[in-house]
């Protein structure tokens, strides 16, 4: 029997720390798959940056969201975990984004409980909705995905709004509401993730994104301190776009590539990459009239 993406999600939730890097289309999905990550996180800001070429303020919707985690899902073996923003909308949104989401096949989501147009959550300037709001569209998360397993994360961006005594009163009660697990985002301290982690008996997921309000700390940092899941979800978005812009600017400047040869990735670990053999083997195949 195959597991479906949430049940597999849940299975390795059992097994303990669980290391999310994030991705934001399918080739990058295969890169983290192919360096051994067991699970992946589709990043709202990667998506929206990449494919856009636009700011992480809610101008991404929910069509093109899902498609690019249609993508990833089909490229990987991995269960992934997707940026579902604030739901692209209210209560009859956030249920149909959990239904493209899960078809997308998709292990699970996380919305948040910022006011229409959302923020980065390391940005100043966020408003939060009422928490009530935010219970109504997680019981509608829960009533909308079909398979049991599809986890569903409640994110609060409450900290830089109302302080942190706000963000653990809304997860206590988004976790009544149904969600399987809290995302508490930009805490501003190693301690502040730790009163976070005693207040609140549930999966909690920690966000280690680069230049925010969250100190630097590693992911066995926050096992110790009880987190189960810990996204890294701009690194390797953040390294690629320095070293292409690089890249850019050497053969801007000189006229040829020949002194990147050797920070490329080569044709053929593309090519193993994507399993072009694979393809090329059932074009023969079907060539030669093999079933
Ligand atoms: C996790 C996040 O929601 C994302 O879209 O990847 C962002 C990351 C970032 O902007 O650094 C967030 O923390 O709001
Ligand atoms: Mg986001």
């Amino acid at each position: 029997m195959t597991l479906s993406p949430g049940a597999l999600l849940r299975a390795r939730l059992q097994k303990g720390l669980l290391v999310l890097p994030g991705v934001f289309n399918a080739i990058t999905a295969l890169l983290a798959e192919q360096v051994g990550f067991e699970a992946l996180y589709l990043s709202g800001a990667g998506v929206t940056n990449s494919l856009l070429g636009m700011p992480d303020i809610a101008l991404i919707t929910l069509t093109e969201m899902a498609q690019q985690a249609r993508y990833v899902a089909r490229a990987v073996k991995l269960p992934v975990i997707a940026d579902a923003d604030t739901g692209y909308g209210e209560v009859l949104n956030v249920a149909r984004t959990v239904e493209e989401f899960e078809q997308a096949g998709l292990a699970g989501l996380h919305l948040e409980d910022q006011v229409a147009p959302k923020r980065c959550g390391h940005l100043d300037g966020k408003q939060v909705i009422p928490a009530e709001e935010m219970v109504k569209k997680i019981r509608a998360a829960v009533r909308a995905r079909s398979d049991p397993s599809f986890f569903l994360i409640a994110r609060t961006d409450a900290r830089s709004v109302n302080g942190l005594e706000d963000a653990i009163a809304r997860a206590k009660r988004y976790l009544d509401a149904g969600a399987d697990a809290i995302f508490p985002e930009s805490l501003q301290s190693r301690a502040e993730f730790e009163t976070f982690a005693k207040a609140i008996s549930a999966p909690l997921l920690a966000n280690m994104t680069e230049f925010g309000k969250t100190p630097y700390l590693r992911a066995q940092e926050f096992a110790e301190m009880g987190y189960i899941m810990v996204i890294f979800p701009m690194t390797a978005f953040r390294v690629m776009m320095h070293a292409a812009r690089e890249a850019l600017r050497t053969l801007k400047e000189t006229g040829t590539q020949q002194s990147l040869l050797d920070r490329m990735q080569t044709r053929k670990e593309l090519y193993e990459l994507l399993r072009y053999a694979d393809y090329e083997r059932l074009d023969r195949e079907i060539a030669e009239g093999d079933s």
